[in-house]
């Protein structure tokens, strides 16, 4: 049996931590998993993380931002060589495939920023649509808590009011994707993880 798992929420709601546990239950069970993550760690990965996500410099190339519709292109183009090379061929292959954040990052954040969500859901429609998509919804004041040491101290405010937008737009997203369920990321570690193994449990081995 393949089957294609994501975890989606806004910055430190703890999507790598709970992703990491559930790739342990599967292959506890004898499932051959694989674990992976957006933007990747190939060479597309490697530029966003250069031209989009690099602190204090955030987006800034020779000397000015890069415009938003070139960082959703971009994260498009990273998940097109992610789903064609690694995520197709592993589901075809009958593994489970556990993926920290996914095309629904694009549209949470990229929307927040301001693009066309009718446009962002258009570019990524080439996306195999996953079993179930995990969405871990935290309060922003406890995510800012969780990734403080992350952030220069004059970006704070910002960076909050993004999250707030960010977590709103999941939560509107869950009422249009079915595959989507929220799931309380204030709980402890291991509350949230059984919470997780229960809906995978109910939603891919239900018959
Ligand atoms: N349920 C929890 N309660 C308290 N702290 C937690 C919980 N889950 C994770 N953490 C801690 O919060 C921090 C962020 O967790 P993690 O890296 O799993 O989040 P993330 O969603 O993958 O973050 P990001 O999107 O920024 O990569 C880590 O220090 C982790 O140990
Ligand atoms: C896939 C994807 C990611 N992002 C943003 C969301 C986060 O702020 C960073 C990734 O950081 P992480 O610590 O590795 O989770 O990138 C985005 O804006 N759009 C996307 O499609």
């Amino acid at each position: 049996m393949g089957a294609f798992i994501v975890m989606e929420g806004i910055d430190g709601a703890g999507k790598s931590t709970q992703a990491r546990l559930l790739a342990k239950w599967f292959e506890d069970k004898g499932y051959e998993v694989i674990l992976t993550k957006e933007p990747t760690d190939t060479a597309f990965g490697k530029l966003i993380r250069r031209l989009v996500l690099t602190g204090g410099k955030e987006g800034i190339i020779d000397g000015s931002r890069i415009s938003h519709e070139a960082e959703a292109l971009l994260f498009a183009a990273d998940r097109a060589e992610h789903v064609a090379k690694l995520i197709k061929p592993s589901l075809e292959a009958g593994k489970i495939v556990i993926s920290d954040r996914y095309f629904y990052s694009s549209l949470a954040y990229q929307w927040a920023r301001g693009l066309d969500l009718e446009w962002l859901i258009d570019l990524n429609r080439f996306a195999v649509r996953p079993d179930i998509v995990i969405l871990l919804d935290l309060p922003v004041k406890e995510s800012m808590k969780r990734i403080n040491g992350r952030s220069i101290k004059s970006e704070f405010d910002k960076i909050a009011e993004l999250q707030r937008r960010v977590r709103e737009n999941y939560l509107k997203l869950a009422e249009r994707f079915p595959e989507m369920r929220i799931v309380n990321a204030l709980a402890s570690v291991e509350d949230i993880h059984n919470d997780i193994v229960a809906l995978v449990e109910h939603e891919l081995f239900k018959d």
